[in-house]
């Protein structure tokens, strides 16, 4: 049990702390409130001794009697009038508990999946590598939510069946000891019950919140594989495979109720006999005086009290199945959420950040060898989560790349696919840390800059534009949230997407759809461009920035990309040679390695691999020939 509650308590005391005083109103008011239902069966028994059978006097548990009326008439108004305000009261305290129950357990909830948020903002891009985005979302609402179920109703009713359990036994004591032991035995047969169902369903539960992760995912990848399971005619297919888990989901979730149908019946019955037991016990004494080994009195009041306080034992110990309940899930929860902070983050801040000042933007690369973790593709979540790189597991994708882009300079990377060249571009931005060598900016190793200043220094046209839902106006303008209307415009107008967007129903204001799905690639790309137009960068960073665009709005864009590159250093990723022939240096990368390195002329010069495919793409050679043409058949 210990290691498992560990992560509750955690979450506890990082996040339920700072709500102490909702939590501490709830609990109070809960016992108080759960308290006034023992009020009901005392005052009616003690009333009809006293009143109606004239059994014993009237008395009541902490009131002195002295202060009680002595005439029967008083007496009934009083018994009245205290059930009244039991009854007002309760109702009272329920609504305070309700309230402050809620703001603690809501609070909480906020505060621990707004944190995780920021966390996961935080991890390294490796971790999404491997993560599905399914179980990251799982953890921020569904676990988030367990966890407010928990601190609401299962802290509630622990305190509720705390208050009833011990009032009960005290009021039943205080009325007749023997008795109430034939009450309450019930009680550790309850316990001892409940003990052995929560052993038994644990396991049942695991296996059931496992194939719920596993629909989840399945769901999450044919939503958004939508447009290939259309496209590849496999809608059945997918079915099928959503049937076979759901089914699972289906076998896994009998199995618990199964069980638990069988829960709750058998604490009736256990409560049941135990009131049955004191009916036929406490009937026979009334009736005919002690039976068996019993002594003294028992009088009708008594008798009365005995079974009102018996029943209002039942309910409350058969909730005792849902703390299980709450309590199992808000456990797995805690788990999740708990693992989801530790995941360690390698790529951290430095503790003391050189001062970049005014960037220059000269961009060095020093020998740089990287490889992604071989964890990578194929591996599962168990495996990728929550362990450090260890670059030994890596395969080699660039390897001692050396090359230095002077400020205003264009360097230009070519190669085939997969030679590793937006690994260039994504450790430029330290979105991955080197395995050896440096990345500088202005002679600033990039480990040492803030992420914020180098991140800020570099202007980014991705090869998968992504857009937000929202605007267009608001896509042009994220990251930089104060810029005029007007900005946006010229911003627009240079990425020469101001037409199109003009002509879109709204204009600026058209909402672009999830992922930006009501735009074309090539309207997507010059959002994206007028984006880091209006961010104006001191370094731009290029990962084939006119890849889905057609060649009359490449022309257009090459254009714009001119002017935004014209003195800013620029690294640009291209396949399309005509897009990079001005560039001050062209790289040409093979197999994480610079085969070929100059400017155009000097290239076509040395006529090499790129003069090859210079020549093929102008459309001077028919083909590319063989030992080409099938190393770079993607190129
Ligand atoms: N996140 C990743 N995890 C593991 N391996 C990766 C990851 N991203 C890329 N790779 C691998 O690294 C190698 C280089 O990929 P990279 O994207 O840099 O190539 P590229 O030259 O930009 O290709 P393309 O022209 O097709 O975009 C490839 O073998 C690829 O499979």
């Amino acid at each position: 049990m210990a290691d498992v509650s560990r992560p509750l308590i955690r979450l506890f005391r990082s996040y339920g702390r700072p709500e102490w005083r909702w939590l501490a109103l709830g609990l109070v008011t809960s016992a108080l409130a759960y308290g006034t239902v023992l009020v009901t069966p005392i005052v009616l028994g003690t009333t009809i001794d006293a009143v109606f059978t004239d059994e014993s006097a009237y008395a009541l548990p902490l009131v002195p009697a002295a202060w009680l009326p002595t005439d029967p008439a008083g007496q009934f108004w009083l018994s009245v009038a205290i059930v009244g305000v039991a009854l007002g009261g309760g109702a009272v305290l329920q609504w305070v508990r309700g309230v402050a129950m809620n703001y603690f357990a809501h609070g909480v909830m906020y505060a621990i999946r707004t944190d995780a948020y920021e966390r996961m903002q935080r991890l390294d891009m490796a971790f999404f590598d491997e993560k599905e985005t399914g179980e990251i979302l799982s953890i921020l609402n569904n676990d988030t939510s367990n966890l407010e179920v928990f601190f609401d109703n299962a802290l509630g009713d622990c305190v509720r069946i705390g208050v009833v359990v011990v009032g009960v036994t005290g009021a039943l004591a205080y009325t007749n000891w023997q008795l109430a032991l034939v009450t309450l035995g019930a009680v550790p047969l309850l316990v001892g019950f409940t003990w052995w169902f929560m052993r038994v369903i644990e396991p049942r539960y695991a296996a059931h919140r496992e194939i719920i992760g596993d629909l989840n995912t399945r769901i999450e990848n044919g939503l958004s594989g939508v447009e290939l399971v259309k496209t590849a005619g496999t809608e059945s297919y997918e079915n099928e495979r959503v049937r076979g888990v759901s089914r699972e989901v289906f076998d896994t979730q009998m199995d618990v109720l199964r069980l638990s149908y069988f829960y709750r019946p058998g604490m009736e019955l256990l409560t049941g006999a135990a009131l049955l037991a004191t009916f036929v016990i406490g009937g026979l004494w009334v009736f005919s005086g002690p039976p068996l080994f019993f002594s003294g009195e028992l009088t009708t009041g008594d008798f009365v009290v005995f079974m009102l306080l018996t029943q209002r034992l039942t309910g409350p110990m058969a909730q005792l199945s849902n703390i299980v309940d709450w309590y199992e899930n808000a456990k797995a929860s805690g788990n999740r959420i708990c693992g989801l902070m530790d995941v360690p983050v390698d790529i951290t801040e430095p503790a003391e950040p050189a001062a970049l000042g005014d960037v220059d933007g000269r961009v060095a690369f020093d020998d740089v060898s990287f490889g992604y973790d071989d964890s990578g593709v194929g591996a599962t979540p168990e495996e990728s989560t929550g362990e450090r790189r260890d670059p030994g597991d890596a395969q080699t994708v660039l390897d001692g790349v050396d090359f230095t882009a002077e400020p205003g300079d264009t360097v230009a990377l070519v190669g085939a696919t997969g030679a590793g060249k937006s690994t260039v571009a994504k450790l430029l931005l330290r979105l991955y840390d080197v395995d050896s060598g440096t990345i500088s900016l202005d002679g600033h190793d990039v480990r040492d800059l803030r992420l914020s200043d180098l991140r800020g220094a570099i202007g980014y046209v991705s090869q998968d534009t992504f857009l937000f839902d929202g605007t267009v106006a608001e896509n042009i303008r994220y990251g930089r949230f104060d810029a005029s209307d007007e900005a946006v415009r010229e911003a627009a107008r240079a990425a020469s997407a101001h037409e199109f967007i003009e002509d879109l129903a709204d204009g600026y204001e058209s909402r672009v759809g999830e992922r930006g799905v009501k735009l074309s690639g090539g309207q997507r790309q010059r959002i994206a461009l007028a984006r880091v137009l209006l961010q104006d960068p001191e370094i731009v960073l290029l990962d084939e920035a006119t890849a889905s665009v057609d060649t009359a709005t490449e022309y257009r864009i090459q254009q714009s990309l001119d002017r935004l590159t014209a003195d800013r250093t620029t690294v640009a990723i291209a396949h399309r040679l005509s897009t990079i022939r001005d560039a001050d240096t062209i790289l040409v990368l093979e197999d994480g390695h610079i085969v070929e390195r100059g400017d155009h002329e000097e290239l076509l010069a040395a006529d090499g691999f790129y003069a090859t495919l210079w020549r093929a793409q102008a459309g001077d050679i028919d083909e590319l020939p063989d030992s080409i043409a099938v190393e770079h058949a993607n190129i």
